[in-house]
């Protein structure tokens, strides 16, 4: 079903009050970050409160779809899998307030939860690893990269994509990675910049290690073209890299 563009305006199911917008469910390889290659159930949620222009789940954010699913029917269909690891995803996860009942409902059933989420939204969940993928200057939909062509969310997604409050408040309470999208050398000067401003209000420390640089790249060709210069970047920083082990493997096949 399509829903607003607009997640400001996204809204519980009045039908439902322990229910999620769910756009997928599905079985793979975790392909990002400190956690490659791990066999994973995947959650993703419909709705984002920005919109990257590189975006890989363009049925989330620009134009999402979903269906809503009670907690405990996806909780079921996690259990169908031979799985460990959780993947909670989006679109942004952290936007839905059910989305802490979810993952705490999984920790009580001993699942190791994984949150990929953009940073911008602080709550206490249940989550093993706070996967952090801030949004540089890079992913603004200007017009012309808004895959719309008008431009309409630039200024929005400008505002929001970084809070250094919420950023801090997440990494000091959870194990964390911060996956940064590299797109060019270009990122590199903001993401120290970012750095800098992060360590001076967490408490705890940012290691080098858990600052990871993925390329840019929703298919192997477009991989091709940026994997290399960002293997690059991570060597000359002192950075971790991380692959897109699922592009590799699987191209941009549906449900990977
Ligand atoms: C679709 S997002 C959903 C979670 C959350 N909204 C976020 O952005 O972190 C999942 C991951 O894919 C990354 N991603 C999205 N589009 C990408 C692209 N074209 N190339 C590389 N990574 C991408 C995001 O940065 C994030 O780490
Ligand atoms: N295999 C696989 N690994 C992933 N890690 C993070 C993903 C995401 O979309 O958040 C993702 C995904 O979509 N597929
Ligand atoms: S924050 Fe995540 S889900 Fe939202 S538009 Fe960017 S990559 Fe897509
Ligand atoms: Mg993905």
């Amino acid at each position: 079903m399509p829903v607003n563009a607009d997640s400001d305006a996204f809204e519980a199911d009045p039908e439902h009050d322990t229910a999620l917008p769910i756009n997928e469910v599905f079985y793979s390889l975790q392909g990002e970050g400190k956690l490659s290659g791990v066999p994973t159930v995947f959650v993703r949620t419909s709705g984002c409160n920005l919109r990257c222009w590189f975006c890989d789940s363009y049925h989330t954010s620009w134009e999402p779809t979903h269906a809503w699913m009670d907690l405990e029917d996806i909780l079921e269909e996690i259990a169908g899998y031979d799985a460990e690891h959780v993947v909670l995803t989006g679109g942004e996860p952290m936007i839905h307030d059910e989305a802490v009942e979810l993952l705490d409902r999984l920790g009580d059933r001993g699942y190791h939860t994984t949150v990929e989420t953009n940073g911008t939204i602080y709550r206490d969940a249940h989550i093993d690893l706070a996967s952090i993928s801030p949004k540089l200057r890079s992913s603004t939909p200007t017009v012309g990269r808004d895959p719309k062509g008008d431009g309409e969310w630039a200024d929005r997604h400008e505002q929001r994509r970084i809070d250094v409050g919420a950023l801090s408040r997440l990494i000091d309470t959870y194990p964390n990675q911060l996956k940064f999208v590299v797109t060019d050398r270009e990122d590199m000067a903001e993401i120290e910049s970012l750095l800098s401003r992060i360590r001076e209000t967490t408490t705890t420390e940012v290691a080098d290690d858990d600052v990871l640089l993925m390329p840019e790249g929703t298919t192997r060709a477009e991989l091709d073209r940026t994997r290399n210069t960002v293997a690059d970047l991570a060597m000359e920083y002192g950075y971790r890299y991380t692959p897109r082990l699922h592009v590799d493997l699987w191209n941009d096949a549906p449900g990977t």
